[in-house]
């Protein structure tokens, strides 16, 4: 029997997103979702696509990742599509910090899991939940090859100017601090992607892209590689996102800290999961601040605008990077679905050669598309991105055929 099946696990800090793909024909045989890992009020969502299976739901308590992938083991299983199945290649994990390390995907052996765990205190949030991730799945399955796939990985092309702070070199070498950027599996697609749409060579074209998710981050892609990226030594840096503040002064940690008498664990804390849109007006989800919006609520108003105002300038700052722009494409859950957000953040860029056609901009769907007018010389594009399609390729790229 030939197997030819990958299995993409995207551990986040308290979820895990799964999809298993035949890659004969990269058809989805199944997707899932396990949310709010840790607490009470867990929750597994399966979606078997062959089979004519419906999507089944489990609430409760799931404890960690090793838990919440055991279980996600036995909702393949339910499919006839378990873990010990001879069709599965190999297993791909999404791991977000690969530091310099990792410019490619890689087989994870000790050594290679020695490296990503090296790299937690850069990553507290995502790293530690990629290695449970890896473990359990070498635990379940010893003899499939298992593949990291690093959201570093595309950043590793920046140039020094773009990758370094302006800080003493000794000390930044020696703690190797700089900006490594993240979403990269995201930005590789989607700068293709929209390359394809343009109907040009990747070689050919200049893109800017916004990957607005919960996490979100901005990119300068030339000739299909990265110039420069919004996030930084951590995923931290850049625009304002769901929970976390991007840019600001660092001083206002030291002022927390000595003024506030806050302590850096919770300064940390403070800016990575209580920052952002939720620490502007209370809510991170892009539908609900839209939805208080169109009610008059002044604090969400203003939440939407310093995000706006934050990609815009971003949006500027690479245009100036790159010097010739060919396209600009939005992606993510706020990308792909929020038009009003997309509308904004173009908005008085005229003069940049820059618009959006109000109609095309309303309309929604699952396929790259342009949203700018006929005579836009630079042209706005929604790409959905698709993380784990790309997981799966470059795992069964490296994996799947010696299997
Ligand atoms: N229909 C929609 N309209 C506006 N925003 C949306 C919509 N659907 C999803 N979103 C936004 O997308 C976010 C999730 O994006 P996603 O890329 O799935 O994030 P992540 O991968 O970081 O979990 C939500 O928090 C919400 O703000
Ligand atoms: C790196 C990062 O921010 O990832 P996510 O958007 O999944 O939190
Ligand atoms: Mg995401």
């Amino acid at each position: 029997m030939s197997s030819s099946r990958v299995l993409v696990l995207n551990s986040g800090s308290s979820s895990l997103k799964y999809q298993l793909l035949d890659m004969a024909d990269s058809s989805r045989l199944a997707v899932g979702l396990v949310e709010r890992i840790g607490e009470e009020t867990s929750r597994l969502k399966h979606t078997p696509l062959t089979g004519g299976g419906a999507e089944r739901e489990r609430t409760g308590p799931i404890a960690d990742h090793e838990a919440a992938l055991k279980a996600v083991a036995e909702e393949l299983a339910a499919d006839g599509l378990g873990l010990d199945s001879p069709e599965l290649a190999a297993i791909g994990h999404r791991v977000v910090h690969g530091g310099l390390k990792f410019t490619e995907p890689t087989v994870i052996d000790d050594a290679v899991l020695a490296e990503i765990e090296r790299l937690v205190p850069v990553a507290p949030l995502h790293n530690p939940a990629n290695i449970t991730g890896i473990r359990t799945a070498q635990a379940l399955r010893p003899d499939l090859p298992q593949v990291a796939v690093f959201d570093t990985a595309f950043h590793t092309t920046m140039p020094e100017s773009a990758a370094r702070y302006a800080i003493d070199v000794a000390t930044a070498d020696e703690h190797r601090v700089r900006r490594y950027g993240f979403h990269g599996t995201s930005h590789a697609y989607v700068s293709r992607a929209t390359a394809e749409l343009l109907g040009k060579a990747p070689e050919d074209v200049s893109v800017i892209v916004l990957h607005l998710g919960n996490g979100a981050s901005a990119s300068a892609v030339r000739g299909g590689r990265c110039v420069d990226t919004s996030m930084g030594l951590t995923p931290l840096e850049g625009l304002v996102m769901g929970t976390r503040s991007g840019d600001m002064d660092p001083a206002v940690i030291f002022h927390l800290a000595r003024v506030g008498g806050l302590s850096i664990d919770e300064i940390d804390t403070l800016l990575n999961k209580k920052s952002g849109l939720i620490g502007l007006c209370g809510d991170n989800d892009m539908r609900e601040i839209r939805r208080r919006i169109d009610e008059g609520d002044e604090q969400a108003r203003l939440a939407f605008d310093i995000y706006i105002h934050r990609l815009k300038k971003y949006i500027g700052a690479y245009y100036a990077v790159l010097g010739r722009v060919d396209a600009i494409a939005f992606t993510a859950g706020v990308g792909e679905n929020a038009a009003p957000v997309r509308e904004a953040a173009v908005a008085g860029l005229e003069e940049l050669g820059l618009a959006v056609d109000g109609d095309l901009n309303a309309v929604r769907g699952d396929q790259p598309r342009l949203i700018s007018p006929e005579y836009a010389r630079v042209k706005v594009a929604v790409v959905p991105t698709d993380e784990e399609l790309e997981i799966a390729t470059q795992t069964y790229a490296l994996a799947g055929k010696n299997s």
